[in-house]
């Protein structure tokens, strides 16, 4: 399910040439030109993180991968922002650590956002917040953050998710899970694929979470309060039926009431999720990619610190196709999903 590569002295060392070449030319890692111009940097990585990326592309291998080894200096990346806002500007150490994150990401697909997360921006700061110690939220802490496809509520989501570690001085874990369709009897399996399931928007996408963004991005929270309302019936299951895809996320997600056999589906399926979770804590310098249309994710529970010294991950949003999407996105910002 996961594999994991670290970069040698060598290959970090023209890693990190790319990535400060790419600082000298462009003025952020979400800069429309330097997304552009990506791909074409990348085909210069070292060929082990090609290798490897190329891999998890294939779809027939492996379905999350971690390229450890980046330099994380803790000095330079300053404090632990206390919310995804207080994340700009960007030091300069961690411009250079997110046009990591963006070449590696540019040689699995296009990088892309939402404009109702993180008021539309392309680079996510994953960070525990005050208040929302107890929310189903990346800037959750205290509770669990149970596992969930990335997005299960809207038909554009991400193919990849992908998660960079700034700071974890807990060890934190990431939590990670596939799911084998063998454990269905016939008539659960053809249920899981059947429009019985319901998936409700998680509440970073709702405007009680953005308000200061919500005018700006009104379209799309219009949207979001729509598929809140009256969520479209979806399958929990698709494509092939011996090697499904998933879309499930259980802390948002309902069966049509009454509808007995797809609530033991969902919860069979959950079962057995929950039976296979991996613990992945990730290091400073970790980048985890994550097959959205394969595994689910999470994060272990944790206590948060406020105090500059938290938890820190960098995350980017990757489709394999931002084509499929043009209906839904910005006339400005064209890798914005609203
Ligand atoms: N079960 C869930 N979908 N929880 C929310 C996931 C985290 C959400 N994407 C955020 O940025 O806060
Ligand atoms: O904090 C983590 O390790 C995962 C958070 C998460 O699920 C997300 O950012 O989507
Ligand atoms: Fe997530």
């Amino acid at each position: 399910m996961l594999t994991r590569i670290d970069l040698t002295a060598e290959d970090r060392d023209a890693v990190a040439a790319l990535c400060a070449e790419a600082a000298g030319e462009h003025p952020a890692a979400d800069d429309p030109a330097f997304l552009r111009e990506a791909p074409l940097i990348a085909h210069r990585m070292p060929r082990a993180v090609r290798a490897a990326l190329a891999g998890l592309h294939a779809d027939d291998g492996p379905s999350a991968l971690v390229i450890g080894g980046l330099d994380v200096p803790d000095e330079a990346i300053g404090p632990t922002p206390s919310s995804w806002r207080e994340g700009r500007p960007v030091p300069p150490a961690v411009h250079r650590l997110e046009n990591a994150l963006v070449l590696y990401s540019s040689l699995l697909g296009d990088v892309f956002g939402w404009a109702t997360q993180q008021d539309g921006r392309l680079v996510h700061d994953v960070v525990p917040t005050r208040g929302h110690e107890d929310e189903q939220l990346g800037s959750g802490s205290t509770a669990p953050l149970m596992w969930h496809t990335e997005e299960a509520f809207h038909p554009y989501r991400a193919d990849y998710v992908v998660l960079m570690c700034l700071r974890n001085p807990d060890g934190v874990a990431t939590t990670v899970g596939g799911f084998d369709p063998s454990v269905l009897t016939e008539e659960e399996r053809r249920c899981a694929f059947e429009p019985r399931f319901r998936i409700r928007p998680d509440k970073s996408h709702l405007q009680a979470y953005n308000a200061e963004n919500a005018d700006r991005h009104r379209e799309g929270f219009d949207r979001t309060e729509q598929m809140n309302e009256e969520p479209d019936a979806v399958p929990v299951l698709f494509g092939a039926p011996h090697d499904p895809f998933l879309q499930i996320d259980p802390a948002y997600m309902d069966t049509a009431p009454g509808d007995e056999p797809a609530r033991r589906t969902l919860d069979r399926i959950g079962e057995a999720i929950e039976g296979g979770l991996t613990d992945v804590p990730l290091r400073p310098g970790d980048v985890v990619f994550i097959d959205n249309f394969r595994l689910v994710h999470g994060r272990q529970p944790f206590k948060a610190r406020y105090d500059g010294t938290d938890r820190w991950l960098k995350r980017v949003n990757v489709t394999r196709d931002l084509r499929k999407s043009s209906a839904m996105r910005l006339p400005d910002a064209v890798r914005v999903v609203v």
